[in-house]
């Protein structure tokens, strides 16, 4: 079902959020901003609703230009009689095929039109649109009265009236003399041609976007201005006749005034105006002129910037937020709730601000059809650990890989190009599949063929059935390739029975997967594997466009110590050359050199080549696309992504955290440092809490918000977050959960199981001594299922319910969120084979080095330590 913005229908009904939302509250339906979704059932009644007013509208509309003394109380006030006073009626003439007002006008008591001017500005005509009607909120009364009174200033008691209503507002503000509301200065005539012409608003420029357009009737000439504009628009003699006449009568009533101000001293003049403040009541209509009743908001303001686009004394501001339940200083950013709280109270209607252009996006460009040559495939090997992959990729490359890595376990992604009869093909080698599922989350489709490497004595593994999921996710089609065929124990129809389980249905046996048996280790079945990759590519007809700026995804980047960030790409798309500039994600650059996978330099790299690359400022994320531009341009996209990335860092509320602690204390920003303590009885938590009070410092003071026994809970967090306080665990351990929800409050929480571990870290903090070598990682957690007692060791029958559990790790026994004990891994086993890793969702037996106590029900978490670099300030 198609769903709508409410500011979205405002602009398509030609109404004021506001509109809209009471609109929709009278009929029912709860809406709370400008951003809230309706769905198209509401639109319907939307529809229903402004069609019906529509057309009593312009029916009246239509009864008062023929019949003008009859129309002038229908127009104004329907249900009442003849109005006592005889004040101009606004009124809008409709288009009657369009529905849209067209002209708005001032009918006198004898329904003589007394002015005339075409509908500029969308928002101020919707208010005059219906003046009788009642605003449904007494707020929004005020913004909406406040329309005509700023606009016809000398239109008589209905304009005073109207100002009344905001006089409160007036009364707090010392009224300033307001030369020009334009930030930009552009006189309010323009106003009417541009609004005119409502579609170029998007083409503005960025620096005029910026710029916060206040619709603002401080001027006192803009009216007069607005009509002037209108008059030329007509044309004609009497437009320009009325010009001349306006102008004269601006005139003479300046030299009136200066007459008058020349005859008294400054001081007389200001005893007579501090006298009359408040009083005058024509005084109050003047100022209600000079109250905005229309913003249109940049996306982030400071309480200063309010103050200045809403004509308020900074105080004022800051009073009325506090009253909102909002402390901010002057130069404090407000966000957009509390500025559209603000807004409210003051009775000015927000408008919506064309989105600033990113800036930081690159738009796409389509390659036309026949500029599209065809482009090697690329081919990512997976497969379960120790199934052969990089043995596989070796044999292909005919170099030796393994050797060279740490341990003989693949340690990063590598891509490679081979020449396989005349034709190329290049090979991802990847250590695991999240390196593949980060670049698609980040949108960069690398792979397009998948290669699934199963050893034939081992069968399908968990990493297997992993890798068919991503493959199938990425839509990438998948050859099997059968490998440890030279094993005695392969038994290759098993494979592609298990295969066939999980979708993938050998082509032998009537399905569409190819399976290809082949051996790494003595070179078999290699020819054939090659042949239908390039089989599949020919079917997949891949192409690229070699004659443009390149785009290539980052497939990995280090940085080098005597060469700078190196970064290995994959060209997608495009040709890169040495020279180009080049942006990916916040680095940027210029192709300084560029390596192919043999290590021999190149000076171009086509589509689907794998390329070092040298030269960019920084080490951009795996994943992230690089783009060959003009250097400036490229400079430019990067430094304004840094800048929308500090924006969005600074934004993050900054909470206390340990290893920032000495520096809050140092900049004065820290007080007091809120501590909540949890431990598992409660003669840990007096203790803690003993000990923690006892410390003692000339700046800042340890206040504990909350102690007690038990797990840390959600609102634990909740507490510590609003508290802005760290949460000290002794002998309890966060379940993932926790976790996860006290990183995205930023609320940091530190486990510990010796007491005076926690009492020196928080000392040391506050001296700025703490220098935390290592950090715990948590790897994983696996629940006891079942307890299997063997004469040697206790196996627990487990099931990883997160992350992974590897058998170099160190274990954490976990009894209802308390830890009972820590320990190394004995042993990690699935079904009978020592394994080095289980991964989520996968059963397995673990033992702990010297622990039997473990019970059905208990929870233990995988961990490693993870060194820290150090800083000295
Ligand atoms: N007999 C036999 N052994 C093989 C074959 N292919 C690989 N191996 C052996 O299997 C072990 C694992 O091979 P790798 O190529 O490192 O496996 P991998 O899948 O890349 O492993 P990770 O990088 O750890 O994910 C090594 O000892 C290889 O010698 C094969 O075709 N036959």
């Amino acid at each position: 079902m198609q769903k709508f913005r409410v500011w979205e229908l405002a602009k398509q009904y030609n109404k004021t959020d506001k509109d809209i939302i009471s609109t929709l509250k009278s009929h029912n339906v709860e809406v709370k901003s400008h951003l809230s979704v309706v769905d198209e059932k509401t639109k319907q009644l939307l529809d229903r609703v402004y069609a019906d007013k529509q057309t009593t509208r312009s029916a009246e509309t239509k009864t008062t230009s023929t019949k003008p003394t009859a129309a002038k109380s229908s127009a104004t006030k329907p249900t009442e009689k003849q109005p006592r006073r005889r004040r101009p009626a606004r009124t809008v003439r409709f288009d009657q095929q369009s529905g849209k007002p067209q002209e708005e006008f001032l009918v006198d008591g004898k329904g003589r039109k007394l002015e005339t001017k075409p509908k500029a500005q969308p928002r101020p005509q919707k208010v005059a649109a219906k003046p009788a009607a009642k605003p449904a909120h007494p707020k929004q009364a005020t913004a909406k009265q406040a329309e005509p009174a700023k606009k016809h200033e000398n239109g008589g008691n209905a304009q005073q009236k109207h100002a009344e209503s905001d006089a409160n507002a007036l009364r707090r503000t010392p009224k300033k003399a307001q030369p020009t509301a334009r930030p930009t200065g552009k006189p309010m005539a323009d106003e009417g041609q541009r609004s005119s012409r409502p579609v170029e608003k998007r083409t503005h420029k960025p620096a005029q976007r910026t710029q916060p357009s206040i619709r603002n009737m401080a001027d006192h000439n803009a009216p007069a201005k607005q009509e002037e504009a209108s008059g030329n628009e007509r044309g004609g003699r009497k437009g320009n006749r009325n010009q001349r006449r306006n102008q004269r009568g601006r005139n003479q009533n300046k030299n009136d005034r200066r007459g008058k101000e020349r005859g008294t001293s400054l001081l007389a003049q200001s005893i007579k105006k501090s006298r009359t403040k408040g009083k005058n009541k024509n005084e109050h209509a003047r100022a209600n002129a000079e109250a905005v009743t229309e913003v249109a908001m940049p996306p982030s303001v400071t309480v200063k910037e309010i103050a200045e686009l809403f004509k308020k004394e900074v105080g004022d501001v800051i009073k009325r937020l506090m009253l909102l339940g909002i402390m901010a200083t002057i130069n404090q950013e407000v966000d957009r709730d509390a500025v559209e709280l603000l807004a409210e109270e003051y009775g000015i209607t927000l408008l919506e601000m064309e989105p600033e252009e990113d800036g930081t996006e690159i738009p796409e460009i389509e390659d036309a059809p026949e500029d599209l040559l065809p482009r090697p495939p690329v081919v990512t090997i997976m497969g379960h650990v120790d199934h052969g992959k990089t043995s596989l990729l070796d044999t292909i490359r005919k170099t030796h890989v393994t050797a060279r890595e740490a341990g003989g376990i693949t340690q990063h992604i590598g891509a490679y190009q081979i020449r396989y009869q005349g034709k190329k093909v290049v090979f991802l080698d990847t250590p695991g599949h999240e390196a593949f599922t980060a670049m698609r989350a980040r949108g960069a489709q690398v792979t397009d063929i998948a290669v699934l490497v199963v050893a034939a004595d081992d069968g399908v593994m968990p990493q297997t059935l992993e890798a068919i999921d991503h493959a199938k996710a990425a839509k990438v089609p998948i050859i099997v390739a059968i490998n440890k065929m030279d094993k005695p124990a392969a038994n290759p129809d098993l494979v592609k029975q298990q295969l066939a389980e999980h979708g993938l249905l050998p082509e032998d046996w009537g399905g569409d997967t190819i399976m290809v048996p082949v051996s790494a280790k003595k070179h078999q079945g290699i020819e054939d594997l090659l042949e239908n990759i390039l089989l599949v590519a020919d079917v997949l007809e891949l192409k690229a466009n070699p004659n443009r700026n390149a785009i290539g995804v980052v497939v990995e980047g280090e940085l080098d110590k005597g060469r700078g960030p190196v970064v290995t790409v994959l060209i997608q798309n495009g040709t890169l050359r040495t020279g180009d500039g080049i942006v990916s994600g916040t680095a940027f650059g210029r192709v300084r050199a560029m390596n192919n996978e043999r290590g021999d330099l190149i000076k171009k790299a086509e589509p689907s080549t794998p390329v070092e690359v040298l030269g960019l400022s920084d080490v951009p994320t795996a994943g992230e696309l690089l783009y060959a531009m003009d250097e400036r341009d490229a400079r430019s996209i990067a430094e304004k992504r840094i800048a929308k990335q500090k924006y969005e860092e600074q934004n993050r509320s900054q909470k206390v955290t340990l290893d920032d602690l000495f520096n809050q204390i140092k900049e004065g920003e820290l007080k007091s440092l809120n501590i909540v303590i949890k431990a598992d009885v409660q003669g840990s938590v007096e203790a803690l809490r003993q000990s923690f009070e006892g410390i003692k410092n000339p700046e800042v003071r340890i206040d504990v918000v909350h102690a007690g026994v038990g797990a840390i809970s959600e609102s634990d967090i909740m507490l510590a977050s609003a508290a802005n306080a760290l949460i000290i665990g002794f002998n309890v351990r966060p379940d993932a959960n926790i976790r996860k929800i006290a990183e995205q409050e930023q609320v940091d929480m530190r486990t510990y199981r010796v007491i005076y571990d926690a009492i020196d870290d928080i000392k040391q903090a506050m001296q700025g001594m703490l220098a935390p070598k290592f950090r715990e990682v948590v790897l994983g957690r696996a629940e006891v299922r079942q307890v299997i007692p063997t004469p040697k060791v206790i196996v627990a029958g487990s099931y990883v319910t997160e992350g992974k559990i590897t058998n170099n790790a160190e274990l954490r026994l976990i009894r209802d969120g308390i830890v009972i004990h820590e320990g190394n891994v004995a042993s990690l086993r699935r079904f009978k084979d020592d394994v080095k890793e289980v991964a989520e969702g996968y059963e397995c037996g673990i033992s702990i080095e010297s622990y039997r106590d473990v019970k059905e029900g208990d929870v233990l978490e995988a961990f490693t330590q993870e060194e820290i670099e150090q800083t000295i300030d």
